[in-house]
């Protein structure tokens, strides 16, 4: 956008939901243990997120030319994919007038971005036109691109033409665990394994700016085989500011990025991922949305197969409307797991 800032007030987006239909189904007791949600995880959310503090807040090198660095760095130590392209969607979004709104991504990330030094992105202006913007970002470490992505901003242009799918049925997130509370649940089991200890203890330190409650901790941990579907309340940790959409939408793509790929181990729960790496994401934006507000994601995977995985997400505020929808392609080399891990 104009003027260097992710800011704007975008109001409305021109689509409704269908029929006024409300997804939320009536509160109701989802797990046994009520006590661990009051003294489980603190909340945050009367601080700015770190988000918008620090990992989208590029540093400008140069016209088009940002730096950005990293905060949460997963297990794996390559740069988690999410963070890469939340921050390519902001480098690109820099150059783009305030009255033009991303609607949609498409990236690669063709090497492991590297934890150790920051991330440099170059700006491509493709094209200006009346009523779309293109920007090609490439994301540079070690003097080689790790990403690259294209993102694509339009006009507001309200049409007669507005349809979505209708968002699916679930509990309200006030009625489900965070999967930090599912975590210590889990530990406080007697017989649990010391492996399986060892790696839910690594799981909740750390620090990772977005909070998720699963629909159904069964299938999101694969404790059993179950179809490649999950539903997860998600949202960015503490606050990320009203009337800011171009920044909600980052935040949206970084988030975008945490929970799809598992989706697709879901039917193997006697195989863990040897190596996991998203390879492509696409992503398009719908409405306006509030990104650190609990938004519910939906993710099926269609297929998987040669190693890999293909995911679908759509990602529904919870008045129902379809707030943005995404796809990714990840690598996903497997081995069985050892008797002694299994929970
Ligand atoms: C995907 C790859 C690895 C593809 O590379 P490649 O052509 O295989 O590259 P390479 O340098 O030749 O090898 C890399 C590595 O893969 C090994 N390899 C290659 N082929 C095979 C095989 N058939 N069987 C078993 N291993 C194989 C190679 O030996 C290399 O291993 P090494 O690094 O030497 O230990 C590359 O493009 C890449 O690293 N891209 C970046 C992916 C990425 O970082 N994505 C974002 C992070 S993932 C994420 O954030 C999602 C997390 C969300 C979630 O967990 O749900």
């Amino acid at each position: 956008m104009a003027g260097g800032e992710v800011g704007d007030s975008r109001s409305t987006s021109g689509l409704t939901p269908n029929s006024g239909h409300v997804g939320v189904t009536e509160p109701q007791k989802s797990l046994e243990d009520e006590n661990l949600k009051t003294l489980a995880s603190q909340d945050t959310q009367d601080l700015k997120s770190v988000l918008v503090t620090s990992v989208l807040n590029l540093e400008k090198l140069d016209v088009d030319l940002y730096r950005g660095t990293h905060h949460w760095v997963p297990r794996t130590q390559r740069l988690f994919g999410g963070q890469i392209i939340g921050q390519a969607l902001v480098a690109a979004a820099k150059s783009v007038s305030d009255n033009f709104y991303a609607h949609s991504l498409h990236c690669y990330f063709v090497r492991a971005g590297d934890p150790k030094v920051p991330v440099l992105y170059q700006v491509d202006r493709t094209r200006d036109g009346r009523s779309f913007t293109v920007r090609s970002v490439k994301a540079v470490q070690h003097g080689q691109p790790i990403l690259i992505c294209q993102a694509s901003f339009q006009k507001l242009q309200p049409s007669p033409l507005e349809h979505q799918f209708t968002m699916p049925s679930v509990p309200p997130p006030e009625d489900l665990l965070t999967v930090e509370e599912l975590i210590r649940l889990h530990l406080s089991k007697p017989d649990l394994a010391e492996d399986a200890k060892k790696g839910l203890n690594k799981l909740l330190a750390n620090e990772v700016p977005i909070e998720i409650k699963p629909v159904s901790p069964a299938h999101f941990y694969r404790f059993t085989p179950s179809e490649p579907r999950r539903l997860f309340w998600g949202r960015a940790r503490g606050y990320i500011g009203e009337g800011n959409m171009k920044l909600h939408c980052c935040v949206a793509a970084y988030v975008s990025d945490f929970a799809l790929l598992g989706t697709a181990m879901q039917p193997y729960p006697n195989y863990r991922a040897q190596f996991a790496a998203s390879l492509d994401h696409a992503m398009w934006f719908h409405s306006t949305f509030c990104s650190d507000e609990w938004m519910l994601y939906e993710c099926e995977s269609s297929w998987a197969g040669s190693s890999r995985g293909l995911v679908q997400g759509r990602i529904w505020r919870r008045d129902g409307v379809l707030a943005a929808s995404c796809s990714q392609e990840g690598l996903l080399r497997v081995k069985p797991v050892p008797e002694s891990s299994k929970l």
